[in-house]
């Protein structure tokens, strides 16, 4: 990778970046990516791999991505890495300059990949501080601007960051879905021996895209499933007519509870035909909801890829990858919903199973990219429940 491709804050002698929380805190840095102004809310991921996944992966979508580990550039980018077709995250900020590209598989450096794709980065600033004031004071609504001429109207930044309504009510799975079905059969990387290769029978498996990851798709594949996928606004009926024996349905961005507005009724009306549903993280809640169950939002949220996870059933320890900003209230899990996994970090609600059905969800994220890969039984549970 050529040097001069690269962010050096050295080159400039003043800041050109600068992110107004709704307090009206200030933090000055240095612009990479794409110039220009976005109104989001602001999380931290403490992941010290992945940050083209992280910034690819649609839940992120209405949020900026403060990462705390601080060499990120040092990758670069590869398309193999795109979790979906644009980053969703709104910006990145991170604590050095994006470092040079060194890797075999890097096709780019991230900051000319992040002005190609139209979103900010600020670099330069203290990701600690800031990190303690997101878990001080919540996920907080931000401004971010990036201008070469590191010219700022503080004022309208802070009021911008203000008339940010947040996440919660938002229904952003509609905006990220896929317009049209279709099929999908790559499975996943698995090293030294690059993409498996399964050779099982496949179960037909509808995948509902709320915002779904490539990863989940290709574990899916990998596990031994003929997958379709089908956008967030399908029916009920337009699922089960393409006769499937299993459902997935995929995490994505947003709030549970508007995009249950028509998730909803679409899953109750798959649990009627009995067939095996397993759900991730959106996924997860929708299904709660349809159960009868409660979401809520979290303060800051849990985004990283080592949040270890009890499962209640065996005792086993599980080390996840995270990233939600909203919760199932185990309280309000109905008769008959059992609670199968735990956070460790603060005891929230990580996963659920119907009693007595092959009907079962996580709120974690067990297709990694990026982090450990302790949970990819999950999707082998699924296809043994097909089998069944
Ligand atoms: N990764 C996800 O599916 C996120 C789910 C939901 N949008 C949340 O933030 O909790």
């Amino acid at each position: 990778m050529s040097a001069a491709t690269s962010f050096k804050p050295s080159a400039s002698p003043h800041p050109t970046a600068c992110l107004a929380l709704a307090d009206g805190t200030l933090f000055y840095g240095y612009g990479f990516g794409a110039e220009g102004t976005e109104i989001a809310e602001l999380c931290f991921n403490t992941a010290m791999t992945g940050y083209q996944e992280i910034m690819t992966d649609p839940s992120y979508a209405g949020q900026i991505v403060t990462f705390t580990f601080p060499h990120i550039g040092n990758t670069g980018v590869t398309p193999e890495d795109d979790e979906t077709a644009d980053p969703f995250a709104s910006g990145m900020v991170v604590k050095w300059d994006p470092t040079d590209a060194s890797n075999w598989r890097a096709t780019e450096e991230l900051t000319v990949w992040l002005k190609r794709r139209g979103r900010i980065g600020i670099g330069g600033l203290d990701t600690r501080r800031l990190t303690r004031a997101i878990r001080q004071q919540g996920a907080p609504h931000v401004a971010l601007s990036y201008s070469e001429g590191g010219v700022f109207d503080i004022a309208d930044l802070v009021e911008k960051a203000r008339s940010f309504k947040g996440l919660e009510g938002l229904d952003l799975a509609k905006e990220v879905t896929c317009a049209q079905s279709y099929t999908w059969d790559e499975q996943r990387w698995v090293w030294p021996d690059g993409y498996s290769k399964t050779t099982k029978p496949g179960h037909k498996v509808v995948a509902i895209d709320f915002g779904a990851k490539r990863n989940i798709l290709r574990c899916l594949a990998s596990a031994g499933c003929d997958v379709t996928v089908l956008p967030a606004t399908a029916t009920a009926e337009e699922i089960l007519a393409h006769a499937p024996e299993g459902v997935f349905l995929s995490n994505g961005p947003g709030d549970p509870a508007a995009t249950g507005v028509y998730a909803v009724p679409m899953i109750q009306g798959i649990l009627k035909a009995d067939i095996p549903v397993f759900g991730i993280c959106l996924g997860h809640q929708m299904l709660a909801l349809a159960l009868g169950a409660k979401t809520v939002k979290m303060s800051h949220g849990h985004h990283g890829a080592n949040h270890p996870v009890k499962d209640k059933d065996t005792g086993k320890v599980e080390i996840t990858s995270m990233n939600h900003g909203f919760a199932v209230d185990s309280q309000s899990l109905p008769k008959g919903v059992v609670e199968t996994h735990i956070s460790l970090f603060d005891g929230s609600n990580c996963g659920l199973r119907v009693d007595g059905k092959p009907v079962f969800s996580v709120q974690y994220h067990p297709e990694a990219s990026p982090g450990p890969q302790d949970s990819y039984y999950l999707f082998e549970r699924f296809v043994k429940a097909m089998e069944k």
